[in-house]
């Protein structure tokens, strides 16, 4: 389609070429008709490849953009935890969205035009050749220095591309920073430091901005003026090979048309260029992003592993964040049917712990066992299937109460889903929320209270049903009654499961069959609550006021 289009364009300045040497010149009625008949069918056929052309260049573009976007996101799935810790929000979400809006658009207004360009710029180039070489040759004397510029500025547009990219993911990051913690802002009055950042941070980025726009505005007259260079030479030496006889009026004439169509597709290129400096810029950011490898992945021979029938052991574990030791050298065993819990001061590792038993991270040393099967061993699905958690930090997502329970189990009947919610002591709140299950619960939660959100998470992991339950910090943010609520259901766990409580409160781990006293990276005292609060100096200074706590509950 392309090639039909581009011939059809580059026909016409023949045309003008026949209508002065032959219709004007030899007064040539009949082809004067022939041609005028011709100009309408050659717009027509220009017009149906043109049309033809762009749909389906639109389609692979956009199908491209398409499988991109689908692919970016996929691959977000698959980083570690430590990607998300070392990259900020706004980071990932420009990458996800400012970029491909600028690759975008490079499909939608470069790539369309750009095969039936590039013809249209070799035929016309042919055209002149065969009308007249020497002039031909004049005119292509100066692409060398068209090039020159193209590549000097195009360099400029792609750096300051880049910069404001990064710069613009800044500003889409301190956006989502106000939107997360505004809250936090407007209690301390501190909305004018944060205004005041973002306008400087969105200075650099105006700055930036007038940096490629310089460069943008002075390509295209640039290329411009060195083409007019050859434009007046064609004419001067053109018009000398015309009086001279040398060369048909008409001809020349043909030839000025053929190099204003040869100039047209360069000035788009041009200005083709310019976004596709920018789409380079953003396709590098967008590559980079795809080729982070994911830290934690599934190993060579890994195995599905569908049931627990032992227990699960800590090896000698020990684990860093970048270089500051949180582990160290940690052994713990627990057998199936076994509820254990985790205590310690703030910091200890008791989560680090659960993100390894979870494979968020990987062990520096040591290793993690079910069954007497290293983790590693065991497909990452397979692993996170076999565990149900009720993470500190990540309790609900967007959406209805109905689909956030729904998680722990796509296809579970509706009956399940108010079984564990009943379970969970969930039921009854959400029974009486506006709209009940399907209440919106608002992004992040934010509609619900801690402890409601709590027991939302606790009805997913009950509703997932694994084998092993993690519940970590599960009561952190509950009343004493919810508290109490969430001791029963997990007392109410039946003995065919592993259940993992990390706790702050003596009450959620003094029935539980063992306590492990995490301490300095490493398991200081493990028992049961009465032995540990006489034997363990650390535990009783962890519990400070126990008895006074136990004599009131
Ligand atoms: N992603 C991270 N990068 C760097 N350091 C981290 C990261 N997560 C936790 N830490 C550090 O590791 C240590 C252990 O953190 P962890 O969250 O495991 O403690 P914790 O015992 O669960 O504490 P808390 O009871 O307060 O939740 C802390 O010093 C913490 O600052």
């Amino acid at each position: 389609m392309a090639i039909v289009g581009a011939s059809f364009s580059i026909v016409l300045p023949w045309l003008v070429k026949d209508i002065i040497d032959k219709v004007l010149l030899e007064r040539n009625i009949r082809l004067l008709m022939l041609i005028s008949f011709g100009v309408v069918i050659i717009f027509f056929v220009k017009g149906v490849a043109s049309y033809v052309q762009n749909y389906w260049i639109s389609i692979a573009g956009f199908r491209t953009i398409t499988r991109l976007r689908s692919e970016l996101y996929a691959h977000l799935h698959n980083l570690s935890a430590s990607f998300f810790h070392e990259n900020p929000t706004g980071e990932v979400i420009s990458r996800m969205t400012n970029d491909i809006s600028i690759l975008q658009n490079f499909f939608a207004n470069v790539f369309l035009n750009i095969f039936m360009d590039i013809m249209i710029f070799l035929g016309s180039m042919v055209f002149l050749f065969f009308i007249h070489w020497k002039l031909a040759l004049f005119s292509v004397a100066v692409f060398p220095l068209v090039g020159l510029c193209i590549d000097y500025l195009g360099r400029k547009i792609r750096g300051a591309s880049h910069l404001l990219q990064k710069k613009t993911a800044t500003l889409t990051s301190l956006i989502e920073r106000a939107v997360t913690g505004m809250k936090i802002i407007q209690s301390y009055v501190s909305s004018p430091y944060e205004v005041q950042r973002f306008e400087a941070e969105n200075e650099v980025n105006f700055r930036l901005a007038m940096k490629q726009a310089r460069a943008k505005a002075l390509l295209t007259p640039l290329v411009e003026l060195v083409a007019s260079c050859a434009l007046t030479a064609v004419i001067w030496f053109g018009g000398r090979e015309v009086i001279q006889g040398n060369l048909t009026p008409g001809g020349l004439v043909a030839f000025l048309g053929y190099l204003v169509t040869a100039a047209s597709p360069l000035s788009s290129f041009s200005r083709g260029f310019q976004i596709l400096q920018q789409s380079l810029a953003s396709a590098e950011r967008i590559f980079e992003f795809l080729d982070i490898p994911p830290q934690v992945k599934d190993e060579e021979g890994s195995i599905e592993k569908k049931e627990v029938t032992r227990g699960l052991r800590i090896r000698d574990v020990s684990f860093s964040y970048q270089g500051e030791k949180v582990l160290k050298n940690f052994n713990l065993e627990v057998k199936v049917g076994e509820k254990v819990g985790i205590v310690g001061p703030s910091g200890a590792g008791k989560s680090t712990l659960i993100n390894l038993l979870l494979r968020f991270y990987d062990p520096d040393s040591g290793n993690i066992e079910i069954d007497g099967i290293d983790i590693r061993k065991i497909k990452l699905s397979s692993l996170r299937n076999l565990i149900g958690v009720v993470l500190q930090d990540a309790l609900v997502l967007g959406g209805t109460v109905w689909e956030n329970i729904l998680y722990g189990k796509l296809d579970a009947q509706p009956a399940e889903i108010f079984e564990a919610s009943k379970k969970a002591r969930a039921h009854d709140f959400v029974m009486a929320l506006e709209k009940g299950y399907d209440t919106n619960v608002g992004d992040a939660g934010c509609r619900l209270s801690g402890g409601q959100k709590q027991r939302i998470a606790i009805a997913r992991a009950f509703l997932k049903d694994p084998p092993i339950l993690v519940f970590d910090e599960a009561t952190s943010n509950l009343d004493p009654e919810s508290e109490r609520y969430i001791r029963e259901a997990i007392s109410e766990i039946d003995r065919s499961k592993i259940v993992i409580v990390v706790a702050h409160s003596p009450a959620m781990v003094k029935d539980l069959d063992r306590i492990v006293l995490l301490w300095d990276g490493t398991v200081r005292a493990e028992g049961s609550h009465e032995e540990l609060l006489s034997s363990c100096e650390e535990y009783r200074r962890l519990f400070g006021g126990v008895r006074e706590w136990q004599k009131s509950v």
